[in-house]
């Protein structure tokens, strides 16, 4: 009876709330005329520089300067477009449900308590004067995430507020009903929790702002220190926690972080579009996303850079041969810190001597030879750094470059080509040299001066690819230098241990190299030694850098994030026991910082111990397949125990997966995913299974996907989760070798609510320690 009174004096409060919702999207739809539209975004994507590549010196600065002011006239315009629809896209989602909790809060030396509603935004009443909902992120609304009923305080401006809860409530409310109340203690909801646990998997992320567990929300307003580490286990809501910490961040420091300040390294394309629809969920604008590979071929434009998961396949389904043994080494030596070191040591010689250049040529002739260029630099004190140098050889070249096309004027070449052009180009010229009014058209009857300015004007155009080179510093050798570190590694004195293998992973190198590839493994170090030497690119337009699956990086890459981005913020996100790279880290564990880089006193550490995708059972399950001791609690929600199907050869094996699947679908599973170990394995298991039920083959270009039956190379499965998993084969001639049980237990752990393992023969050795409760056979 009572509780009945309460939910319909509830009820009443949010009819309320939704009269106050409808009256303010009225006046917003007045006051704009209606906004029917959204804005197309012109966003360019993060790493394009806007370039307008013009011939003339002045017409780049007319098209710049006419580009600046319709920018200008366009943003504003934008902006406040945007801002209208931003606030009614916020109203619309609060109609739906306008809020999700409440805590009676009794603040000390007040008389009455105040009821605080929380939801996604922030609602006053009619007149402004009292929230009716507050934002999940406002200062007063942490409580409700960090404590149970009882003492709490908060954090404000002018210090801490304490006081009592006297209540704290939840609610389901859909389509303006509340569906469940429930009044709760610490840990918020467990029922709301199952509720939204026990869901269906989706394709796309949701936001978990109605059910943030505590631990969490420590990890979204955290921002004692500049680098925040966040460890935990799969499943533990790591990526859900730095989603939720970007829209914090947006709106804490509204007046000084734009959603474009934030940068997310992502570990694919299919992540990136699996996480891109929460910020806009939670109404705000998305980050900027980038895989690391896709800033590394933006700086790499002239190579063919390996991509890392063809690197992973090489290495998970490489034919042993010798290269294959050399290059592991290769690849665990080049993601040190000691090849950093190398290079800084190769770097320190090169003040002195070992530049390597490359010859300027025209027209077939070499005009500034590199041994000049080298000379000239070395002319220049070795009190100035390299970059320094580097530009002062770069104005010399241009002033001979000036030199140059004043000594070409009388050649033959350029009177021959004077006679070629065409009618257009010659129109081109005339009109171009008659709006800089350099001549009236009395004197360009003058047929001298008309030829002067024609050759003028030829000479400038030809030699203009090659200024543009002197402006890139192609006329630095990078490749050449980054091949010598090799020879001179072996050579010189300096304090770094080399692998056993150098010269021949120099040669590997050079090869590669020659050809204009760079495998994965070299591409950081290259463009590391590149920046040494032509200056660092600094992107200060990114404030805070958040990188997930960071148990990926190499030392050497976390290396290179702090100097790309050396004032930035960092959110760090990883689980050691997921690494897929661990080829690389030769036995050290993904995610060991160094303190040189990040120093304690800049960092702070947070561990997450607590699962919630998958049943207790396939966490139990699952957490027998490490080796180590971390703790990992699951969360309370009970389903099958995970399969292991052992069969004899790969028909049966086809058979059984093919009747698996259609016992999944008809118990209403939608999103099943059969793991494979690598893009090969996938694509034969394709080609096998689709013949009898239709499949998604996941590959590493693929940007999204829908629902269904997926096959999917384990590495692209990092991030992601399904209702169920099938590991299409866990034999042991495939899963054995050590370094591939944390893969083995990343694609375990994308199983919400089953998981089923196929073998031929004698099943992985990883399943060995597993204690027999913890699963079944047959
Ligand atoms: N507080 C929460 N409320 C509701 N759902 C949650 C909560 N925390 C985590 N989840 C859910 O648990 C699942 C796993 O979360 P998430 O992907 O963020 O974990 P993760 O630590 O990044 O995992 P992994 O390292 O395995 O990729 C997601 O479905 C997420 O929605």
């Amino acid at each position: 009876m009572q509780e009945n009174h309460e939910k319909a004096k509830e009820q009443a409060r949010v009819n309320h709330v939704l009269e106050v919702i409808e009256k303010k999207l009225r006046t917003l739809e007045e006051k704009t005329g209606g906004l029917k539209q959204d804005i197309v975004s012109l966003r360019k994507t993060f790493w394009e520089d806007v370039t307008v590549n013009l011939d003339e010196p002045d017409d780049v600065i007319e098209t710049h300067t006419s580009l600046r002011q319709q920018a200008e006239l366009l943003s504003e315009r934008e902006r406040s477009h945007r801002q209208f629809f931003k606030q009614h896209k916020n109203l619309e989602r609060l109609k739906a449900s306008p809020y999700f909790g409440r805590i009676d809060f009794l603040e000390d030396g007040e008389d009455k308590s105040e009821k605080i509603y929380i939801g996604l935004f922030s609602l006053m009443d009619e007149n402004d004067e009292e929230f009716l909902i507050y934002d999940w992120r406002a200062p007063i609304s942490s409580m409700y995430y960090d404590f149970a009923p009882g003492p709490a305080n908060y954090k404000t401006m002018d210090g801490d507020i304490t006081g009592n809860i006297e209540l704290k409530r939840q609610y389901i409310i859909r389509q303006g009903e509340i569906k469940g109340m429930f009044d709760t203690g610490i840990t918020i909801g467990d029922e709301v929790l199952q509720a939204v646990l026990s869901d269906q998997a989706d394709t796309q992320m949701k936001s978990i702002v109605a059910t943030i567990q505590k631990e969490q929300n420590e990890i979204i307003r955290n921002d004692r220190k500049k680098y925040l580490v966040v460890l935990g286990a799969a499943g533990s809501g790591k990526t859900s926690a730095a989603l939720q910490r970007v829209a914090y961040l947006l709106y804490k420091y509204r007046e000084i972080l734009r959603a474009d300040n934030i940068l997310l390294f992502s570990p694919n394309q299919l992540f990136s579009s699996y996480v891109a629809t929460v910020l806009p969920e939670l109404g705000e604008d998305n980050m900027d996303q980038s895989t690391f590979y896709q800033y590394l071929q933006h700086r790499l434009k002239d190579y063919e850079v390996e991509n890392p998961y063809e690197q992973l396949e090489y290495i998970l389904s490489g034919k042993r041969d010798e290269n294959y043994w050399v290059r592991k080494k290769a690849i665990r030596f080049k993601a040190s810190l000691s090849f950093k070191q190398l290079i800084d040591a190769y770097v320190h010689n090169l003040q002195s001597d070992g530049m390597m250049f490359k010859n300027i040529s025209f027209r077939g002739e070499v005009f500034i030879s590199k041994q000049e260029i080298k000379e000239y630099f070395y002319s220049l004190g070795k009190q100035i750094s390299i970059p320094n140098r580097i530009q002062l050889l770069k104005d010399w070249l241009l002033i001979k470059m000036d030199e140059k096309e004043k000594e070409e004027k009388g050649k033959e070449w350029v009177l021959q080509e004077s006679e070629l052009l065409d009618r257009e180009d010659y129109l081109k010229v005339y009109r171009k040299l008659q709006k800089e009014q350099r001549f009236s058209e009395n004197t360009f009857n003058d047929f001298e001066r008309e030829e002067n300015m024609l050759a003028d004007w030829i000479i400038k155009r030809k030699l203009a690819p090659l200024r543009k080179k002197i402006n890139e510093l192609a006329f630095v050798d990078v490749r050449g230098l980054y091949i010598d570190l090799f020879t001179w590694a072996r050579k010189a004195q300096h304090s770094v241990q080399l692998p056993n293998e150098w010269e021949k992973i120099g040669e590997m190198t050079a090869k590669q190299i020659k050809r204009r590839i760079l495998c994965y493994e070299d591409a950081t170090p290259y463009l590391y030694l590149k920046d040494r030497l032509e200056g660092k690119l600094i992107y200060t337009k990114v404030r805070h850098l958040f990188i997930d699956e960071a148990q990926d990086y190499s030392p050497f890459e976390f290396a290179f994030f702090r100097e790309i981005f050396p004032n930035s913020r960092m959110t760090i996100l990883g689980d050691i026991n997921q690494s897929i790279f661990t080829f690389a880290l030769g036995g050290q564990n993904g995610l060991t910082l160094s303190d040189e880089l990040f120093p304690d006193e800049e960092l702070e550490k947070i561990i997450l111990a607590k699962s919630y995708r998958s049943t207790k059972q396939i966490v139990e399950f699952t957490k027998e397949i490490l080796n180590d001791e971390q703790e990992i609690i699951p969360f309370n929600r009970n389903g099958n125990l995970p399969r292991l199907t052992t069969v004899e050869n790969k028909q049966l094996l086809h058979q059984a997966i093919i009747k698996t699947l259609g016992d999944l679908q008809s118990r209403g599973y939608e999103t099943i995913a059969v793991i494979c170990k690598t893009a090969r394995e996938a694509k034969q298991a394709f080609d096998e299974l689709s013949q009898a039920m239709d499949f998604h083959l996941i590959k590493k270009e693929t940007r999204s996907y829908e629902k269904g039956l997926l096959i999917i190379p384990s590495y692209l499965a990092k991030g992601i989760e399904f209702d169920a998993v099938i590991i299409y084969n866990a034999s042991s001639n495939i899963y054995s070798d050590e370094e591939e049980r944390k893969l083995f237990y990343m694609a375990c752990t994308r199983a919400m609510h089953e998981l089923f393992l196929f073998s031929i023969g004698e099943s992985s050795p990883f399943l060995n320690q597993v204690s027999e409760d913890k699963y079944v056979r047959g």
